[in-house]
């Protein structure tokens, strides 16, 4: 594929032809020279340097992410192993729910370096963190830095001591009882959009658009991914959001952050979810 080319794939006959021809003509006024493909075909995808799935059901209203887990296990294990075939090169990030157990059967199933890939869902968590960091002190978007880890899911861990204001840590000007509500509404938000509009849309592009970019672009961003880990925090085998320097090669580091005890609590009840969710299915 060429650099300044990109495929959408899907199953549906038709959807993804449509979506790229609308994009295009957006992308034609707005004098952009990208041109977006759409296809059923995956023999499309050779030569792809990122490929980002997406494919699967997301969940209804009063679902948790886990639910999805079995019917979405058997799509995702479909999609990777067309992608090990035909983009044997490529650099992978999963997004379909249960977010860390996809990207867990993504590397197993591909055989792909772990470092190739890598789930976006602590980066939308941040997003949504530094939103309510912004609704509570009134400080300017740009100056909150935001870090979230753990599961993309019931067990997310929003770090108030890693997060701040131009610097200046939360917990020293935000009251306990303000940072924990933060914390609450950090983990339930997209059950909110979910609820009133059917799906989240435009922070999730947002961030998988700025994971893509820090690849192509080699930026070396400290961005929270889901990514296996082999002895960080701990952990051996198993995938969870921490923070990991993201450039060229994909994880190209990633940040063993010193957790205190209630941290620790939050950490370790992710990784029992997601080991227990993984152990539940035949990969
Ligand atoms: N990690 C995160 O932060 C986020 C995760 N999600 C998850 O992403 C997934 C997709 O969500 P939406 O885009 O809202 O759903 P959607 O229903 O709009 O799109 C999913 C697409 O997958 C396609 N599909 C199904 N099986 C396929 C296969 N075998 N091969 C190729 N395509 C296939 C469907 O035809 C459909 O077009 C859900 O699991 C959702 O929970 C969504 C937003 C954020
Ligand atoms: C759907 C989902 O996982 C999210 O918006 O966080």
């Amino acid at each position: 594929m060429l650099d300044r080319e990109i495929l959408l794939l899907d199953v549906v006959d038709g959807l993804p032809q449509g979506e790229a021809m609308d994009i295009n003509h957006m992308l034609s006024e707005r004098g952009v020279d990208v041109t977006i493909r759409g296809s059923n075909d995956y023999s499309d995808m050779e030569g792809s340097d990122v490929v980002v799935v997406v494919a699967g059901s997301g969940r209804k209203p009063g679902m948790t992410r886990m639910d999805l887990l079995k019917i979405n296990a058997g799509i995702v294990k479909s999609v990777v192993s067309n992608i090990a075939k035909f983009a044997p090169d490529s650099i992978i990030i999963p997004v379909t729910n249960p977010l860390d157990p996809m990207v867990y059967i993504t590397h197993k199933v591909s055989g792909f370096e772990r470092n190739r890939v890598f789930g976006m869902g602590g980066m939308l968590d941040a997003s949504r963190f530094r939103q309510f960091i912004h609704e509570a002190t009134g400080h300017s978007r740009n100056s909150i830095r935001a870090m979230v880890i753990g599961e993309h899911g019931e067990h997310m861990l929003p770090l108030t001591r890693y997060s701040s204001v131009s610097g200046i840590p939360l917990c020293s000007f935000v009251p306990q009882p303000k940072l924990d509500a933060m914390v609450k509404n950090t983990r339930e938000v997209a059950l909110k959009v979910i609820q009133t509009k059917g799906a989240t849309v435009h922070a999730p592009g947002n961030a998988i658009a700025s994971m893509i970019e820090a690849v192509v672009k080699d930026q070396k961003q400290l961005i929270p991914v889901s990514t296996y880990l082999d002895g960080e925090y701990g952990y051996h085998d198993l995938v969870l959001g921490v923070p990991a320097v993201i450039g060229r090669r994909g994880v190209e580091s990633i940040m063993d952050l010193d957790l205190n005890d209630s941290e620790r609590r939050t950490m370790d009840a992710a990784a029992e979810s997601v080991r227990t969710a993984v152990a539940s299915l035949d990969i």
